[in-house]
């Protein structure tokens, strides 16, 4: 549906050349709710510019559909953007126009007659819940219903894709959600793909099925949210996690084990049905050893539970070894930690 084979990006300002992407390969498949997390300078935006070619890249490729992007002229590059709308985290409304007339922009551009306009506008201002504010000029709305109107407003010529540029950030928490939820409906209703791009890990965990970090250029980890985010590799990646599932210990707790700096932590990621049995009592049970919780959180994910928890375990070696056997035979993740580092880590 959307792919990016090695795709660098080179911009130069005043004689100075920067790698905005370098090498980039990407896949989204169709009916994705795809992610792309970063933090600022990172390389998103000029990422999604590329998909619809409001920049060109300086090599590698860009296929939508299975069309190379760069082979098109522009005549077949404007009949394929009108497969991709986009939204944007400052709406881009004209200010001048009502909101009937701004989400009616894309059908006047293709000709559409008066008709036909009016019946698909009021249509999609009915989808996005604003059929009352078809005569309000945008200073007159609220930013999420601003940002509803740009949703219309990217639907009118019914694209098969959906670009989101940090479609959500400059929203509420509350109005967020409502956008994150209509992203959601759109995607399952009209069955159109949706790549996100955010700097908020909240809003790939509420609606992304896939993700993909972003860092100087590179992706540096990506997959589906529920592997990235039950076993994140990449130092940043984990941060992004830390910042919507608490997987540290309270402070009190972190204090005692200071006093027993060197002994060894275990964390813990349990998916999906491992994260509904009774894994952790049956191993208690089995082995000779002592367990510690120090640490237990669940969160759901895609539908399916994520537990975390931070164990410590007393014991005979072979027993210990014998026992987190047990669990990764179980399927759950086990990391071995440092009480120092983690506590160093948790800061
Ligand atoms: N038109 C441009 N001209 C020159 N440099 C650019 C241009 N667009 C982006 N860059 C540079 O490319 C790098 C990546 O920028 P980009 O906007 O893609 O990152 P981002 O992850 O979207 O960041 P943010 O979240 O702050 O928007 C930055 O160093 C930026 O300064």
């Amino acid at each position: 549906m959307i792919e990016l084979k090695n795709v660098y990006k080179t911009f130069t300002r005043k004689g100075i050349a920067i790698d905005a992407l370098k090498g980039i390969d990407l896949k989204v498949e169709k009916g994705d709710i795809f992610g792309v997390i970063g933090y600022s300078g990172a390389g998103k935006s000029t990422l999604i510019r590329l998909v619809n070619y409001l920049e060109r890249p300086t090599e590698g490729q860009v296929f939508v559909d299975g069309h190379d992007l760069g082979t098109y002229n522009d005549k077949e590059l404007r009949t394929a953007k009108k497969n991709i709308g986009m939204i944007f985290q400052h709406f881009n409304l004209l200010e001048s126009k009502k909101v009937f007339d701004n989400v009616a922009i894309p059908l006047v551009l293709l000709k559409k007659n008066k008709q036909e306009i009016r019946q698909r506008v009021l249509e999609l201002l009915e989808f996005v819940g604003l059929s009352d504010k078809a005569g309000s000029y945008p200073s007159e709305l609220s930013g999420g219903q601003k940002q509803r109107v740009g949703i219309a407003r990217a639907l009118a010529s019914n694209p098969s894709i959906l670009l989101c540029d940090e479609a959500t950030s400059a929203l509420d928490p509350q109005t967020t959600q409502s956008i994150l939820q209509l992203l959601k409906r759109i995607n399952a209703e009209y069955n159109i793909t949706v790549m996100i791009i955010t700097h908020e890990m909240s809003v790939i965990q509420e609606i992304c099925n896939k993700v993909a970090v972003m860092e100087e250029g590179r992706i540096i980890e990506q997959g589906s949210v529920l592997d990235v985010f039950g076993h994140p590799k990449h130092e940043t990646t984990k941060n992004f996690v830390k910042t919507v599932i608490q997987n540290s210990m309270t402070s009190s707790v972190q204090k005692s084990l200071k006093a027993e700096r060197g002994s060894l932590l275990y964390k813990l990621n349990f998916v999906g049905e491992s994260a509904s049995e009774p894994i952790l009592y049956e191993m208690i049970r089995s082995f000779e050893i002592k367990v510690n919780i120090l640490f237990a959180n669940m969160t759901e994910i895609q539908e399916t539970t994520l537990g975390t928890a931070i164990i410590q375990i007393h014991g005979d070696r072979s027993q210990v070894e014998n026992a987190l056997a047990f669990l990764k035979r179980h399927g759950v993740n086990v990391e071995e930690v440092e009480s120092n580092v983690f506590n160093h880590n948790n800061k």
